[in-house]
């Protein structure tokens, strides 16, 4: 062979072995699409299905965040169902907004699992803690962590949601009568502080410095998480998890582990100083908790885990439901004055705390809070995933490890489900006789079943006292349309653009 050739040759070959390199890729990836598709043709073609593209299925299409919610939603207007399966990455998943579907996988153990696609990226963050643990390891923790909503713990902690929603109107009160502010990180510090005090027993009022810094790195996770989610489908996920992400984990940590040090000392001395509470009255999450590390039945890592998880659970969805409810009423005058007299008919002097009997007599502030927590639902989607093979309707049999996910947002909002005017504010939605009408399961902002929000009650308490406070307190007011509020996912809900609300102090 002449040196023109052998040059000729391999100028030829090195293209000609890439290409067929790339038409093999390119075949057996056909072929494992295809095989895919097969495996789950037995739900695909019972149930309108969505795949989108190779590989990455429709999750291209919920990039970026903004649009995430709203499209899952039009997913079941433009497919005329109410369960629909779409691709996401290399899996289908089925998305449901389906009463009957919705109570079996709330009721039934075969779905007790999260759904991985979705929590995997929570669970990177915050490791196997209540959450996102699996059903063995679940139910242990879960039995623990009910012990601290028993009803007499919920009533020690009355005092503590007062104190917090006093504090909420002192700093109101500075920025009152001066124009429109953004109010809601305000409200999430004032809720911070009632979480870490109500689940690690210590007075955060102190340190207004390291207060600010904590809340800022668990919204910084939870934005994070939300977009390791939406990018894992598309293998993506590392994207999303930057040092700073790490330097957030390793913040909250580190944080835990000096609560848990100073809490375990305190424990020691005859008495503690740092405890809020009355001693004949409950104790925080941390001295259940340590008890349980005591007799080994708990490690510390799992104290570590389970005190993120139960801040993170509550700071941020209660301090929304708070936010969205003040928004509503700023938006809704009307209602805003009716819930007014309705309170200070009950407590017409500022300064009587608000007590565990007064919450049974407002009717009109269940209505609102309801109200607010269906249009705005603070998680907006959940899921979860079967254990082993499972019969989900009589049709479809799921295979295990199928995920079924719950948009709360698109339930909450559905016009099958809530008539055509679903997408207003209308607190008559909740009269007595409207919910008596409805299916339970198309109303669930603390999800149902045995995996449901273990702090619901809590909420539930925290809001209204906080609520009734304020309201006493403030005419609130905004020049923001309800028609322009937009939400996205951060896997709690967050607001697009904060609308800035007008407060006024209302004389006594
Ligand atoms: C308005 C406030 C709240 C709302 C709307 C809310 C909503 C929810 C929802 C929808 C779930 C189910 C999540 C899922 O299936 O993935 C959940 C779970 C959970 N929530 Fe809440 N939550 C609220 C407040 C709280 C509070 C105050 C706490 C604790 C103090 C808390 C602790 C938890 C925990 C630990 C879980 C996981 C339960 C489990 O898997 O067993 N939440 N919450």
């Amino acid at each position: 062979m002449t040196p023109y050739t052998e040059k000729l040759q391999n100028c030829y070959c090195v293209p000609l072995r890439y290409t067929i390199f790339v038409l093999f890729i390119i075949l057996i990836s056909y072929f494992h699409i295809y095989f895919k598709r097969k495996q789950f043709q037995n739900i695909t073609s019972k149930i309108p299905t969505i795949f989108g593209l190779p590989f990455i299925g429709i999750a291209y299409k919920l990039v970026p965040i903004k649009r995430f919610l709203y499209k899952l939603s039009a997913c079941f207007e433009e497919l005329s169902t109410s369960t629909y399966c779409a691709w996401l990455g290399t899996d289908p998943v089925i998305i449901t907004i389906d009463p009957e579907i919705i109570k079996t996988i709330a009721t039934s153990s075969e779905f007790y699992n999260k759904a991985e696609i979705i929590y995997n990226p929570l669970n990177n963050a915050i490791r196997d803690g209540i959450i996102t643990s699996e059903v063995h390891k679940w139910k242990h923790i879960r039995k623990i962590v009910n012990g601290f909503f028993s009803h007499k713990m919920l009533m020690s902690l009355i005092p503590l949601f007062n104190h917090g929603a006093n504090n909420g109107v002192h700093r109101l009160s500075k920025i009152s009568n001066h124009g429109q502010h953004k109010i809601f990180d305000l409200i999430k510090r004032v809720i911070l502080e009632i979480s870490i005090e109500a689940t690690m027993g210590v007075d955060m009022r102190k340190d207004a410095a390291e207060n600010y810094e904590l809340m800022e790195s668990f919204s910084f996770l939870l934005e994070r998480v939300a977009k390791d989610s939406a990018c894992s489908t598309m293998g993506l996920g590392f994207l999303a998890r930057t040092p700073s992400y790490y330097r957030s984990i390793s913040f909250l940590r580190n944080f835990i582990n000096k609560l848990i040090d100073q809490r375990t000392n305190n424990n020691t001395k005859s008495k503690d100083e740092t405890c809020v509470y009355d001693e004949d009255f409950g104790k925080s999450f941390l001295d259940i908790a340590l008890n349980y590390y005591g007799n080994g039945q708990l490690a510390k890592e799992d104290v570590i885990i389970e005190s993120i998880s139960l801040i993170g659970a509550s700071f941020e969805t209660v301090a929304t439901a708070i936010y969205s409810s003040i928004v509503m009423l700023a938006m809704h005058t009307d209602v805003q004055e009716r819930l007014y007299q309705e309170i200070h008919k009950l407590l017409p002097q500022n300064d009587i705390p608000v007590a565990y009997d007064h919450l049974k007599e407002i009717p009109y502030l269940d209505m609102v809070v309801s109200e607010t927590l269906r249009l705005i639902p603070p998680i907006p989607l959940i899921g979860r995933q079967t254990i082993h093979t499972t019969k989900l309707t009589s049709e479809l049999i799921l295979p295990p490890k199928m995920p079924v996910l719950v948009p709360i947002f698109s339930l909450h909002r559905s016009k099958e489900l809530w008539g055509s005017k679903a997408h207003l504010f209308n607190p008559d939605n909740f009269l007595p006789e409207n919910v008596a009408l409805r299916d339970p399961y198309i109303y669930m902002p603390f999800s149902k079943g045995a995996r449901n929000c273990v702090g619901w009650r809590y909420a539930e308490i925290a809001v209204r006292i906080i609520l009734m406070v304020f309201v006493r307190n403030f005419k609130f007011s905004t020049t923001f349309k309800y028609e322009d509020l937009r939400f996205l996912d951060h896997v709690s809900l967050w607001y697009d653009v904060e609308p800035k609300l007008n407060i006024e102090l209302r004389k006594v």
